[in-house]
């Protein structure tokens, strides 16, 4: 490692501020991305521009409402408090030979494109792209790798940007995993069930070769194994769907409607496909499916925060950093 090198934690993206104009040009710039949605886009302009962008951003506007902060969206707020932490551990223990730790996002401002120019004009050559994103999946770590390409594309002396593709079976992150649900465990007690809850892909995605589901299940067994749970204990499911398409099942919400049917009576979810809480996690999950459970009969329900900023969570990243450049 040397003193020119920079690590570029990048994550989705988010609107600007919690209203619809806000929102619904993040989504146009997000939905259009042809890794994310992948219908032939003579079909996907008219359903984007016609049913989804006219409507959608009120709606979301109003969840996005319910949790922005005094900084700003979750997303954003914390996952540049984790690249001051990630920064000032690397300093620390490196002193000098540091990298540079910077956020980028996928979509909306601060671009990769734009963090590798104003870090190569400050004099830094070597970069490591961070998504995230612990499972791969095309629609996400895939469109990073897609922006690495155009960066290339358009330099002449390229610059040495090497990427990390996914880290969904390691043992620094399991362990992460595992600290925070025992810790939860320790503070409010031990549910019926243990869910983790990952955002879902559509099932074609899945067919037609996207490792992402299998990436997700050997997460949830490995947390599971380490926490010795039985295999009635724990079950895995699929979020955030959007549109008709089949998408990864079971799906998040109607598991846990029929649960609360069926008399289970309490519920741990955890969302490890996030590394930071968003949108996805703090209004989906810990509210609106929170009142789906209970309401089908369920009587407690808790919801286990992302690796966010944590410790855990900046021990996995710095030793993906050095491992990188070592
Ligand atoms: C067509 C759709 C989508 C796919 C495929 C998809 C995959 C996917 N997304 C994440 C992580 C996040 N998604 C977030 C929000 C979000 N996702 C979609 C659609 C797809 N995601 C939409 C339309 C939205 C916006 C909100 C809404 O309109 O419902 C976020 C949160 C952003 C925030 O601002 O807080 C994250 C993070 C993963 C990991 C993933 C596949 C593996
Ligand atoms: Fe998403
Ligand atoms: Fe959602």
């Amino acid at each position: 490692m040397k003193s020119s090198d920079a690590v570029i934690l990048i994550n989705l993206g988010t609107p600007e501020r919690a209203d619809a104009k806000s929102v619904r040009k993040f989504l146009r710039e997000f939905l259009w991305d042809p890794r994310v949605v992948e219908i032939p886009r003579l079909l996907w302009w008219p359903i984007l521009n016609g049913i989804i962008l006219p409507f959608r951003p009120k709606r979301v506007a109003h969840a996005y409402q319910s949790i922005w902060t005094d900084q700003g969206s979750p997303l954003k707020v914390i996952t540049e408090r984790l690249a001051d932490k990630l920064q000032a551990t690397l300093s620390r223990d490196q002193g000098a030979a540091a990298p540079k730790i910077v956020c980028a996002y996928s979509y909306g401002k601060q671009s990769i494109a734009k963090q590798v120019q104003s870090l190569s004009s400050q004099g830094y050559d070597r970069f490591l792209l961070l998504p995230l994103y612990p499972q791969y999946s095309a629609t996400t770590t895939g469109s990073v790798y897609d922006q690495w390409a155009e960066i290339i594309r358009s330099h002449r002396d390229i610059p040495d940007i090497r990427i990390h593709k996914s880290y969904s079976a390691r043992p620094d992150f399991i362990a992460g995993l595992v600290q925070s649900i025992q810790a939860h465990w320790q503070a409010q007690g031990r549910s019926e069930k243990l869910l983790f809850s990952f955002h879902g892909i559509p099932q074609r995605n899945v067919d037609l070769g996207d490792p992402y589901e299998a990436q997700c299940l050997q997460t949830a067994r490995d947390v599971a194994d380490s926490l010795g749970l039985e295999s009635a204990q724990w079950q895995v499911s699929f979020q955030s769907r959007l549109g008709k398409a089949e998408w990864l099942k079971p799906y998040t919400d109607k598991l846990l409607a029929q649960w609360g049917a069926e008399s289970v009576e309490s519920v741990d979810v955890i969302c490890p496909a996030f590394s930071i809480d968003c949108l996805e996690t703090l209004e989906e999950i810990q509210v609106e499916n929170r009142d789906l459970f209970l309401a089908s009969g369920g009587k407690a329900y808790h919801y286990i925060p992302c690796l966010n900023d944590s410790d855990a969570q900046v021990f996995l990243l710095s030793n993906i950093v050095l491992e990188s450049f070592a």
